[in-house]
């Protein structure tokens, strides 16, 4: 077995070049993603949490090999997935397994099952690619038993239904089912349970997690809602990583990010998240609402514009990596000797 992180991301940046079709001259990039360093583990859970727009799909996308990186790596078991995908690498892994092994489930999982086809019929399709020595018997037994793990009783009547014909919680628990008879190592789960009921919400997040360990996998965990990403990577014993205009601000184990964050926007996050009943003035823990443009981003470090902890400094210098006991954390309040508590302080 090989010691390398299942995937392994290095100074990943993807930026997106949007043409102005008004003045070819004027082709505007999207930082979607700079600088990102990750490691997933086997059996591991990360949560990427952030506001709208900070490269938190990109990034997922990115790791899943969904996405070409504009720059640094991705590796998967050591080895450089886009080498594989363009046949560069000196390797006998094929593409085709890597892209088995990294599978998604979006929000809306009604968009990915083929309207015209039942579920027996979309489910034995993973199967069919995994496992083609399987007889059709076989494949149903294993389909259904499935079904009724995830709690579609009876199975056989489920298996024989088309997806209009279920209720979008059951949209999504097929959509895991077909991604985890993949076999993964890695399923991307972006926004998976964002677009159902919020009763439904811990159920979806339990049956993840119990079927976490049946099939060996590891989830990155996409959520703009802070406290479903804590009950996430908390229950899962996971990481919570932080993102703020396409880079990550702070990653650690999920209860050292939530109870003990130590980036200013982390703080941020945690005020806005009411079900965390942590707020404790009414007053943001920032400058300013807006965020800055990701094709223009602010200099320096990007949340400068917005933290009230920022200083000159800040506004100049892109701060380092700081480890905190298990937290990385990108912010010079981490550096006890950093000019940044000589700097003057930023107010406007
Ligand atoms: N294919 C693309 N072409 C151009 N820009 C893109 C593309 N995909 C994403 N972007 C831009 O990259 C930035 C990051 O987008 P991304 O979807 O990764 O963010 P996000 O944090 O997942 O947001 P949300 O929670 O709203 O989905 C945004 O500014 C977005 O508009």
């Amino acid at each position: 077995m090989s010691s390398d992180p299942l995937v392994s991301l290095e100074g990943v940046e993807v930026h997106f070049t949007e043409e102005n079709f008004l003045d070819f001259d004027a082709a505007e990039t999207v930082h979607a993603v700079d600088g990102v360093s990750l490691d997933i583990e086997e059996n591991d859970i990360v949560s990427l949490v952030g506001e709208s727009g900070c490269g938190k799909t990109t990034l997922g996308k990115t790791a899943i090999g969904l996405q070409r990186p504009t720059g640094g790596t991705v590796a998967y078991r050591g080895e450089d997935i886009w080498a594989i995908r363009d046949g560069d690498a000196n390797t006998d892994t094929e593409w085709a397994d890597v892209r088995t092994s990294l599978q998604i489930i979006h929000q809306d999982p009604g968009a990915s099952l083929n309207p015209n086809r039942r579920l027996v019929s979309i489910l034995s399709e993973p199967l069919r690619q995994v496992n083609p020595e399987l007889s059709r018997s076989e494949k149903r037994g294993r389909i259904y038993s499935l079904l009724e793990r995830v709690g579609m009783n009876p199975p056989a009547d489920f298996a024989e239904r088309y997806p209009h014909q279920l209720s979008g919680g059951e949209k999504q628990r097929v959509a895991l089912c077909r991604a985890l008879l993949m076999n993964p190592d890695v399923i991307l789960a972006d926004e998976a349970i964002s677009a159902l009921d919020v009763s439904l919400r811990v159920e979806m997040m339990d049956l993840m997690l119990d079927l976490q360990d049946e099939f060996d996998t590891s989830y990155i965990f996409v959520s703009h809602d802070l406290s479903n990403a804590r009950y996430f990577s908390v229950h899962g014993g996971g990481k919570i990583g932080v993102m703020y205009l396409g880079e990550l601000v702070e990653i650690g184990p999920a209860e050292d990010v939530i109870d003990d964050p130590q980036h200013p926007y982390t703080n941020v996050l945690r005020w806005a998240t009411p079900d965390l009943t942590l707020r404790e003035t009414g007053e943001p823990p920032m400058r300013r609402i807006d965020i800055p443009d990701p094709v223009n981003p602010p200099s320096g470090c990007r949340f400068h514009t917005r933290c009230p902890k920022a200083t000159e400094v800040c506004r100049r210098e892109p701060p380092a990596d700081y480890q905190h006991g298990e937290q990385t954390v990108a912010c010079f309040r981490e550096d006890d000797a950093h000019e940044y508590w000589e700097s003057p302080e930023l107010t406007d």
